[in-house]
C-alpha cells in the first residue's frame, strides 16, 4: 500500500484560482480541470462557493457525482444561510471561513473577538449536523494577533473541526515568520493545520514550504499559481519544491502537469509567462554558449530541475550569446558535421543575423549559411 503523503495539497484553482478577477470557467472547465487534478493524484479540491447561487451549487453538485477520487471541499462564510447551502451537494468537508484580524474583525465586520469564538462555537457545531467534516478557515491569519490565534485553534478543535486554515490573505509574510507562526500554532493544537498563501510579494511558495516545515498538514495550491491578484502558491511549484528541496512526497505526478496547466491557461484566460518556473515556454530552453555546451557534454552542468519530471526536456537553440559547440551541435542535428572553424564562421554569421532577426535562425537559412561557407572555401582552394 502507498503510504499516505507526509503533506496534502488541498488544490484551490476552481476557488480562490477562479477568483481571479475576470476568470470564470464553464462547467466543462471545471469538470476538465477537477479529472485534471484527479489524474495527477491530487487528494482534496476545493470546488466552490454554495452561496453564490443555484449555478454554483448546481456545478459542485455535479463534480461530487462525477466519481473523483479527491475529497471535496467547498467554502463558505460562517453564517447559517451560507452552511444551509452546503448541505446536500455530495461533499466531504466545509472550509467555514472567519475573519481573525481586528482589523477585519472591526472594520470589516464591526464585531468583537468574543463575537468571533462564539460565531464559531455555533458554525462548527451546525456544519458538523449537516454531516459535513469542517475547518475553519482563518481568514486574514497572518495579521491576527498570535495569541488570539491560538484561542480560535482551541475553540475550533473544542466545537469539533478537525483543521485550521491559516490564511496570509493579502500575502505580507515571509518563510521565517511563516515557520515560526505555524510551528507555535502546532504547539498549542493537533488539528490539522492548511497554509493558504498569496504571492503579493512573491513569496506564496516560499511561504508554503516552510510552513510545511513548521507543521503544517495541509496546503493549498492553485494550477499556475491563479488566482486573487497575485494569486496563489502554484501547484507545480510546491509540489516540486516540498519534493526537491525536502525530500516530502505529496503523492502527485506531475509528468502529465503541461496539459493540465495549459488547460487552465486556456480556460482562465491567463497567459503563462515564458519564464514561468517549470511550464513557461522557455524554463527549459538554452542559447547561451556556455551552457549550451555544459549541457551537451552533461545535463547535471545546467539542470536544476529535470524537465523529465514535468514531461518535458532541454531545448538548446541558436541565438547572440551561442558559442562554437552550440552551432555544431544544431548542425549535427541538420546531419551536418562542422569542425571548429567553419562553426566560428557560421557564429559570425548567425551573431550578424540575429542581431536584426530578434529570433533564431531557421534550419533553411543554417543551410543556406553553410552552403554559402562552403561554395566560399571551395572558391578559395
Ligand atoms: C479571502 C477570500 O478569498 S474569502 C472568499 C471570497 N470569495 C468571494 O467573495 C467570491 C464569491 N462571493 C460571492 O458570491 C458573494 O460575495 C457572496 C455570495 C459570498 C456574498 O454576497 P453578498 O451577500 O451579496 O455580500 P457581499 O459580498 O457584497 O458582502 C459580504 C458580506 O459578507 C460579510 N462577511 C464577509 N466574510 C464573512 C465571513 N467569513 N463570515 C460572515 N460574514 C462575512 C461581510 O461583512 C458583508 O456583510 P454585510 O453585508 O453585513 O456588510
Ligand atoms: O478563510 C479562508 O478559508 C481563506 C480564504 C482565502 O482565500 C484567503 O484568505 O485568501
Amino acid at each position: 500500500m502507498t503510504p499516505p503523503p507526509a503533506i496534502v495539497i488541498d488544490d484551490t484553482t476552481l476557488r480562490d484560482g477562479e477568483q481571479s478577477a475576470g476568470v470564470t470557467f464553464t462547467d466543462a472547465e471545471r469538470m476538465a480541470i477537477a479529472r485534471g487534478l484527479d489524474d495527477l493524484g491530487v487528494p482534496e479540491l476545493e470546488i466552490g462557493i454554495p452561496s453564490m447561487g443555484p449555478e454554483e451549487r448546481e456545478s459542485i453538485a455535479l463534480l461530487a457525482q462525477s466519481g473523483l477520487k479527491a475529497r471535496l471541499l467547498v467554502w463558505s462564510r460562517m453564517r447559517a444561510d451560507d452552511l444551509a447551502d452546503c448541505s446536500g451537494l455530495g461533499v466531504h468537508m466545509v472550509d467555514l471561513s472567519i475573519p481573525v484580524s481586528d482589523q477585519q474583525i472591526q472594520r470589516k465586520l464591526g464585531r468583537d473577538r468574543d463575537w468571533v469564538l462564539e460565531s464559531i462555537r455555533r458554525h462548527v457545531a451546525q456544519a458538523l449536523e449537516l454531516g459535513l467534516e469542517v475547518g475553519v478557515g482563518g481568514e486574514d491569519a497572518s495579521r491576527a494577533d498570535p495569541d488570539f490565534l491560538c484561542r480560535v485553534i482551541e475553540i475550533a478543535q473544542a466545537a469539533g473541526a478537525r483543521r485550521f486554515r491559516f490564511a496570509d490573505t493579502v500575502g505580507i509574510m515571509e518563510p521565517f515568520g511563516v515557520l515560526a507562526r505555524i510551528r507555535q500554532l502546532r504547539a498549542v493544537s493537533d488539528l490539522e493545520i492548511e497554509m493558504h498563501a498569496h504571492d503579493d510579494l512573491g513569496l506564496a511558495t516560499a511561504n508554503t514550504l516552510a510552513a510545511a516545515l513548521g507543521g503544517a498538514t495541509h496546503v493549498n495550491t492553485t494550477v499556475n499559481g491563479i488566482g486573487e491578484r497575485a494569486g496563489n502558491a502554484a501547484l507545480e511549484e510546491v509540489v516540486m519544491g516540498l519534493r526537491r528541496l525536502h525530500g516530502i512526497e505529496t503523492g502527485v505526478e506531475l509528468r502529465r502537469f503541461p496539459a493540465l496547466s495549459h488547460l487552465v491557461e486556456t480556460a482562465s484566460g491567463r497567459p503563462i509567462h515564458w519564464q514561468k518556473s517549470l511550464v513557461g515556454e522557455g524554463v527549459f530552453t538554452h542559447e547561451a554558449g556556455i551552457h549550451v555546451d555544459g549541457l551537451l557534454k552533461d545535463p547535471a552542468n545546467y539542470q536544476g530541475v529535470d524537465p523529465a519530471e514535468l514531461g518535458r526536456e532541454h531545448r538548446l537553440v541558436l541565438g547572440k550569446h551561442s558559442g562554437a559547440h552550440g552551432v555544431m551541435a544544431a548542425y549535427a542535428r541538420m546531419g551536418v558535421t562542422l569542425d571548429k572553424a567553419q562553426a566560428a564562421l557560421l557564429l559570425t554569421r548567425l551573431r550578424r543575423s540575429v542581431a536584426q532577426s530578434k529570433r533564431p535562425p531557421t534550419e533553411h537559412e543554417l543551410t543556406i549559411w553553410y552552403a554559402e561557407l562552403t561554395c566560399l572555401n571551395g572558391a578559395v582552394a
